[in-house]
């Protein structure tokens, strides 16, 4: 937790415990689920637990204070998200001829892995959940080790709200074990990830050396904000700000290369740097109403984004403000912004899943352009101008899964969310996400044709 005390321990589950509950949601899939219930009746029971994500809404993000350190009072949109999915029923399309007939049926996988991380516990099984219910799978999901409590909790709604047995499975533990034992499960046909690029790819090869399931991965990001000289300064300094600093930069889209056009690069770093003062002024508990700005996950991601610090300070980046742990107790570092960088930096490269950015000057569109796509990563990208026609360009230009014209991290339940490059395989969100929870079958129907 906020102050690195342990709050509690759960049990964790085994590959034995992982297969039985692919065994529970392989006997609900072929009876009380899947297509043997309409997609209206399903949708009825995700709106149901929906409401119960409301009613209990405080109690779940005060858990998510507590284990995570994000604000009590930020209100994520797992609710949302979950009354969209279930608003969406099976469509199926139909084709005839005179003298035959086809069609295509939208069909369920089955059993699906949901495996998802700690940023944002509640909202990314939500994105996994959704969908996954929607189109008729039954789930696995594992929350990450580090936040085992939101789901826990959630396992009594799916109860409250009258779901089969079966139909949802949480299963906690170590991702070695209870999620290696989901990537390589012979009876999972497809596995949803969110969490490191290195972990992604660990799955598809579970999946590629067991039974081909189908894997899609949201994985990490080196998103950029692009800010040219016409953009309204005021307006873009807080979204920028909001665009690295949000959940204390701990979010996959976490856009930590800031190019600044020269002409307004002194006035912006200045205003920059006093927003970030006023994040570090402003650090504490998750509960407090004032907080603005709280702590890192664990030790370990403390420790990984201090690394980042030191090897920017080693490489000759210069500190604008931050740089250093915060005095409080507990995982909290202070809001830092590095100037004076080069591209090649590891800073510039890696995902830092911190609060920690870098602000650089450039003159031309194509400069910038070719610098904020030299990175392995795509996944989200903000431009700031009051140019219409720029602003499409630069968006058309970007090797980004998603860009944000004159906002940041503004992503909609109804638009589709995924990277480029090594940012990941696959969408989250919308009917995009809808479609990569089913498989489709051609079924073809004589009806006059002779040999
Ligand atoms: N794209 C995103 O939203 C996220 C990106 N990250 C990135 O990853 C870095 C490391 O964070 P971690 O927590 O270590 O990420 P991770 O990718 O190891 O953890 C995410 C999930 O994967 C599971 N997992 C780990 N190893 C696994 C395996 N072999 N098979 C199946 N599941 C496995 C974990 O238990 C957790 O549920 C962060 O610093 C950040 O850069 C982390 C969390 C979310
Ligand atoms: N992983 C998707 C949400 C986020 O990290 O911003």
């Amino acid at each position: 937790m906020a102050t690195g005390k342990v709050i509690t321990s759960v049990a964790g589950a085994s590959a034995a415990d992982v297969n039985n509950a692919v065994n529970a949601a392989e006997k609900a899939f072929k009876t009380s689920w899947g297509l043997k219930v309409p997609g209206a009746q399903r949708g009825r029971l995700i709106s149901k637990f929906a409401d119960l994500l409301e009613k209990h809404q405080d109690e779940l993000c005060a858990l998510e204070a507590l284990n995570v350190g994000t604000r009590f009072d930020e209100r994520y949109w797992h609710v949302q998200i979950l009354r969209w999915m279930g608003d969406k029923i099976h469509a199926k399309t139909v084709e005839t001829t005179d003298k035959k007939m086809a069609y295509t049926r939208h069909e369920p996988y089955g059993i699906v892995g949901g495996i998802v991380p700690w940023n944002f516990p509640l909202l990314m099984a939500s994105w996994k959940l959704g969908p996954a219910l929607a189109t008729g799978n039954t789930i696995i999901l594992k929350p990450s080790e580090m936040t085992p409590l939101t789901a826990l909790r959630i396992a009594d709604l799916f109860n409250e709200a009258g779901f089969p047995p079966g139909v949802v499975n949480i299963t906690n533990g170590y991702g070695a074990t209870t999620g290696d034992a989901i990537a390589e499960h012979p009876k999972i046909q497809k596995v949803a990830f969110t969490g490191s690029t290195l972990t992604g790819r660990k799955i598809l090869k579970a999946s590629a050396e067991t039974n081909l399931k189908v894997v899609t991965l949201e994985l990490g990001g080196k998103s950029p904000t692009i800010i040219f000289d016409d953009a309204d300064l005021e307006q873009t300094l807080k979204r920028a700000a909001g665009g690295i600093f949000t959940n204390m930069g701990q979010s996959c889209v976490a856009a930590s290369r800031i190019f600044v056009q020269e002409s307004i690069y002194p006035a912006f770093l200045e205003k920059f740097i006093a927003l970030a003062k006023h994040l570090t002024d402003n650090t504490g508990s998750p509960f407090d109403p004032n907080t603005r700005h709280g702590p890192q996950i664990s030790e370990t991601q403390f420790n990984r984004v201090m690394g980042f610090i030191n090897s920017g300070k080693q490489e000759g980046a210069k500190v604008a403000i931050g740089g250093e742990r915060h005095e409080q107790e507990g995982y909290f570092i202070k809001p830092t912004v590095f100037t004076d960088v080069d591209s090649k930096m590891s800073i510039m490269q890696d995902e830092i899943f911190g609060p920690v950015c870098s602000v650089v000057k450039f003159k031309t569109e194509e400069e910038v352009l070719e610098v904020a796509n030299d990175v392995a990563y795509g996944l989200g990208a903000n431009v700031f101008t009051e140019n219409a026609s720029r602003a499409i360009r630069v968006a058309h230009a970007l090797e980004a899964g998603s860009v944000w014209v004159n906002c940041a991290q503004a992503l909609e339940m109804n638009m589709p969310f995924g990277g480029y490059k090594q940012s990941g395989i696959g969408r989250d969100l919308g009917q995009y996400a809808l479609d990569m929870y089913t498989q489709v079958k051609a079924v073809h129907i004589n009806i006059g044709l002779k040999l």
